[in-house]
């Protein structure tokens, strides 16, 4: 069997093109206004730090600004709810994106739920994933709803198969099972508890990885035919399941990179450029 891939890398480059002809028309109606993605970045992890520059140079290629806001590690809950309510209140800001993970001092919950509704183009407070699960206009969170946007793109029946989702984040594996139970699929959601991993993943017609552990996922758990798509991003170019010997006998799965990861930045940015559009013209 020749699996289909389905290429993030290609689509958001060919999606951004889109982006940058609205961004363009929206300047045009506006007197030069653009979009604007405030960024808040805490500490200096280096990862978190690459991942903010690659959105704020996606924003810069679709032709939108991007606010860099850069916060020490000892940064306090109180330090970081009064920047948020600052940049809710900034109207020439149309999008926050507060970067995960924040130091542990810091409550992490409370933060993403004090992003206004309206400029959570990240799709991380607890009222956007509500109203997302019950079928509600919202932002959805850009991982998982990047998910869902490749797998629309590239025609994957979702309508009663059973989607196993293996990881239970509040950014990731919690809205995945929920946007896929709104497209109908049967969805099961594993964890670190659950007992028999193995079995239930043989059960997947689409397998979606996202447990944050290289490779935990093995080839042989999976049957021959599924879709699997890996949001797992780890050093060395691995995801959360074992692709290689998968790649003859799967009918389509998300390359790890190229695959998920593009669509979370492009996800960003179209939620973005909506916000934008609702706010300027
Ligand atoms: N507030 C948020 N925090 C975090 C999110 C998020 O969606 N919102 N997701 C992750 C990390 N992340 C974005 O922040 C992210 C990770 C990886 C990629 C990506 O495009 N990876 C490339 C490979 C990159 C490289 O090493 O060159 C790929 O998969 O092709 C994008 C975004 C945690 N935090």
């Amino acid at each position: 069997m020749t699996a289909l891939i389905l290429d993030g890398k290609t689509l958001a480059a060919s999606w951004e093109e889109q982006l940058t002809e609205r961004v363009s028309a929206l300047k045009n109606r506006s007197n030069g206004r653009t979009p604007i993605l405030a960024t808040i970045l805490v500490g200096d992890d280096p990862a978190s730090a690459t991942y903010v520059k690659m959105k704020g140079n996606a924003c810069r290629r679709v032709g939108m600004d991007s606010l860099a806001v850069e916060m020490p590690g000892s940064t306090s809950t109180e330090q970081l709810l009064a920047k948020i309510d600052e940049l809710n209140n900034d109207p020439n800001v149309h999008g926050i994106l507060l970067q995960h993970p924040v130091p542990e001092q810091i409550d992490e919950r409370a933060c993403f739920d004090a992003i206004a509704l309206h400029k959570d183009v990240d799709g991380v407070t607890c009222l956007g994933f509500g109203r997302m699960a019950m079928g509600e206009d919202a932002y959805g969170c850009a991982t998982p709803k990047g998910i869902m946007r490749i797998l629309e793109h590239y025609k994957i029946d979702i309508e009663g198969k059973h989607a196993v989702v293996v990881g239970r984040s509040a950014i990731l594996g919690k809205p995945m099972a929920m946007m896929l139970l709104e497209a109908n699929a049967t969805v099961t959601i594993c964890h670190s508890r659950t007992k028999n991993l193995p079995d239930l993943i043989k059960q997947a017609d689409i397998l979606v990885g996202a447990v944050g552990k290289p490779e935990f996922i093995k080839a042989e758990w999976i049957k021959d035919g599924a879709v699997v798509v890996d949001a797992g991003y780890h050093p060395g170019g691995v995801g959360d399941i074992e692709l290689a010997p998968l790649v003859d006998r799967v009918s389509a799965y998300t390359p790890v990179p190229g695959g998920v990861g593009p669509m979370t930045i492009n996800t960003l940015i179209f939620q973005s450029v909506d916000s934008g559009e609702k706010a300027i013209a």
